[in-house]
């Protein structure tokens, strides 16, 4: 660990709000790789990710929650749990909400649930996607979400051109109580790599089906090992599990072309995180329910 200034910083921070508001690309673009997931449809981030934003004069360790929604099954309940949990763990929060879309009941609630919070830990308003509108809808969209809940700071940002993203990290930063850094230089996230590499291929899998269900697929990948003789490459045998059987057929596809295709793009991923050639040994399996069954969650990670 480097020796840090006296005045140095040092903390977590999250970003909440509805499916699809824009938590997972701003992570990304605050961390500057690629670690947690995005995809174009919602509640797909599952695991708590973090990233690390290192600065001389600071650490900001970003941790990236699932969706707070309704839950309807065993693992929505579990999801809703993480989320409770990370909010009390965190030293600042930012509250996300698209400047393309009307506030609704869905930001209510969870403003509802992060009013809670917020008297122990600063909430931040972060109108998200400002590329989308133009610059008056901007002003209207923060101008509405003051009305939600007191916020410690109101911030709009586009993940996607840059727009104030030093600025929200330099805010978030501002809230870090004084101490040393929290972890090794250089480390952008604390996750297992197996778990960052399941997730890039469900994130494959999941872009490679266009009708449902994303919570109907989980990945496990069984072993990640060099391959003999060579010090270039990485056999990763993976197993993507599917619900029921007529699901399965879904993501092999006709002759097994949307399995092959999620395979090479997941591939091509996961030699962009470790560096290192690999051979994706990928097999689809039916774990009836797993959603509902509580000794498959627990094997399945969650
Ligand atoms: N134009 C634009 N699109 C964005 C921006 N940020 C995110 N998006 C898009 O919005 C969609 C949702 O983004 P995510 O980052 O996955 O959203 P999320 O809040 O993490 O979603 P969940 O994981 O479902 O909770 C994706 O298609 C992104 O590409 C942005 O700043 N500008």
């Amino acid at each position: 660990m480097s020796s840090s200034p006296a005045d140095h910083r040092s903390g977590f921070a999250c970003f909440v709000g509805r499916p699809n508001a824009g938590k997972s690309t701003l992570t990304n673009a605050l961390i500057g790789t690629k670690v947690a997931i995005t995809s174009s449809r919602p509640q797909t981030t599952r695991h708590a990710i973090r990233g690390i934003v290192h600065r001389p004069e600071a650490q900001l360790i970003v941790v990236d929650t699932p969706g707070l929604h309704r839950p309807r099954t065993l693992l929505g309940q579990r999801l809703n749990d993480v989320v409770r949990e990370t909010w009390a763990e965190v030293d600042v929060v930012g509250f996300c909400v698209p400047a393309d879309q009307k506030i609704g009941p869905g930001d209510r609630f969870i403003a509802a649930e992060l009013a809670k919070v917020a008297r122990r830990t600063p909430v931040f308003g972060v109108v998200t996607k400002t590329d989308l509108v133009p610059a008056e809808r901007v002003a209207q969209q923060l101008m509405a979400l003051q009305e939600v809940m007191d916020f410690a700071e109101l911030i709009p940002v586009s993940a996607v051109d840059g727009y104030q993203v030093t600025t929200l990290t330099d805010l978030l930063i501002g809230r870090l109580p004084v101490g040393p850094a929290l972890y090794p230089g250089g480390e952008l996230t604390d996750e297992p790599e197996t778990t960052l590499v399941a997730e890039l291929i469900r994130e494959a899998a999941l872009e490679g089906v266009r009708d449902e269900l994303p919570h109907s697929i989980a990945v496990t990948v069984e072993e990640m090992v060099p391959r003999e003789g060579r010090d270039d490459m990485l056999d990763v045998h993976a197993v993507m599990y599917v619900e029921r059987p007529s699901q399965k057929s879904i993501v092999i596809g006709r002759a097994g072309e949307r399995l092959k295709h999620v395979g090479s793009e997941a591939r091509r991923q996961i030699e962009a995180l470790l560096g290192s050639k690999i051979f994706l040994d990928l097999r689809v399996k039916v774990a009836k329910d797993w959603q509902r069954d509580p000794k498959q969650l627990r094997r399945l990670g969650f």
